[in-house]
């Protein structure tokens, strides 16, 4: 399947994005709407109150803030949204029809992306939208691609750090990883060919895409033939059955393996739970590592887990 270019999915998702209007007046409102109605869908609130709510509930592309709202500023809302959401990229616009000539640079010093004086034509509004867009979707896909393995799909060993990051380990909070290891793969490569190596590792990850779900929780190709499941808030008997069950459907996937005494290609797992001894991440991967290999030397097609 070809896949679409950099520039077709920055396209695409300036003609999908999430927009939040804030104005009181329902005039502007039905002005804004129309003005950027072939950006995406616009979801409109008349107060910063309302604004922060919407904002606790959705992901936005793009905010048009008005500076004047019944219960602040946009000026305040904008600063607002910076602290609470900070690790959002969010493109935030002021708009206003004030002549107060300090405002604008007040605006600029708490991080606005824009700043529009009223009046101002439609397609200035619309073609700045686009250009803040543009600039947040491209940062998007920069990211995406580079947390992800292109052979598989799966996520990279950087996607890995922003989890930690955002999670991180703390007392009071459970955190499990699984390491999973395809069992003679060496061998799978020497008798099938490399191209048929990479196909069985495309398989591998699809199946462990489908017992993996959740949003928080990650499937990383953290090697050649490793992977790895960062399963953050699971307590280790939840991390066993999800390792488990990826163990047990690639056994039950029958890709063949001739050269393994199993037959077919089978994964050998160690799963380990942050707490205990591990009460560092390097402790906690070490850890899960150990499992792993007791795993490999006790037959392979099995799981181990610490404790
Ligand atoms: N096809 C393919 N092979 C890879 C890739 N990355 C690593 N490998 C191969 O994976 C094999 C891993 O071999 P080993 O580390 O010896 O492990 P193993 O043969 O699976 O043995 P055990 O883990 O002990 O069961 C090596 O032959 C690598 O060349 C890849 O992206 N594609």
């Amino acid at each position: 399947m070809a896949h679409d270019t950099f520039e077709t999915q920055i396209h695409k998702r300036c003609t999908q994005a999430k927009i939040l209007i804030v104005d009181d007046s329902p005039i502007f409102i039905a002005m804004y709407e129309s003005m950027l109605s072939e950006l995406g869908e616009c979801y409109c609130v008349g107060s910063a109150k309302e604004a922060l709510s919407l904002l606790a509930k959705h992901d936005f592309d793009v905010a048009l803030f008005d500076h004047h709202l019944p219960d602040g500023t946009g000026l305040r809302l904008c600063k607002m949204v910076r602290r609470v959401h900070s690790s959002r990229q969010l493109p935030i616009f002021i708009i206003t029809g004030s002549s107060d000539e300090t405002l604008e640079q007040k605006c600029w010093e708490v991080d606005c992306s824009d700043f529009i004086s009223k009046p101002f034509h439609a397609i200035t509004l619309k073609h700045r939208v686009l250009a803040q867009l543009r600039l947040k979707f491209a940062v998007d896909l920069l990211q995406e691609t580079s947390n992800q393995d292109q052979l598989t799909g799966l996520h990279n060993r950087r996607a890995i750090d922003d989890v930690i990051q955002r999670r991180s380990l703390r007392k009071g909070h459970v955190f499990s990883i699984a390491i999973l290891d395809v069992d003679f793969f060496k061998k799978f490569n020497d008798e099938y060919g490399h191209q048929a190596g990479d196909e069985c590792l495309v398989k591998v990850a699809s199946i462990m895409k489908s017992c993996v779900r959740g949003p928080d929780k990650l499937s990383v190709r953290y090697g050649g033939e490793e992977f790895l499941i960062l399963l953050p808030d699971t307590e280790l008997k939840d991390a066993i059955a999800i390792a488990e069950r990826v163990r047990s459907e690639v056994a039950k996937a029958q890709i063949p393996h001739i050269k393994s005494p199993m037959g077919v290609v089978t994964l050998s797992a160690g799963v380990a739970t942050y707490g205990g001894d591990c009460l560092t991440w390097r402790a906690l991967l070490k850890a899960a590592d150990e499992c792993l290999y007791q795993a490999k030397r006790e037959g392979r097609n099995r799981l181990v887990s610490a404790l």
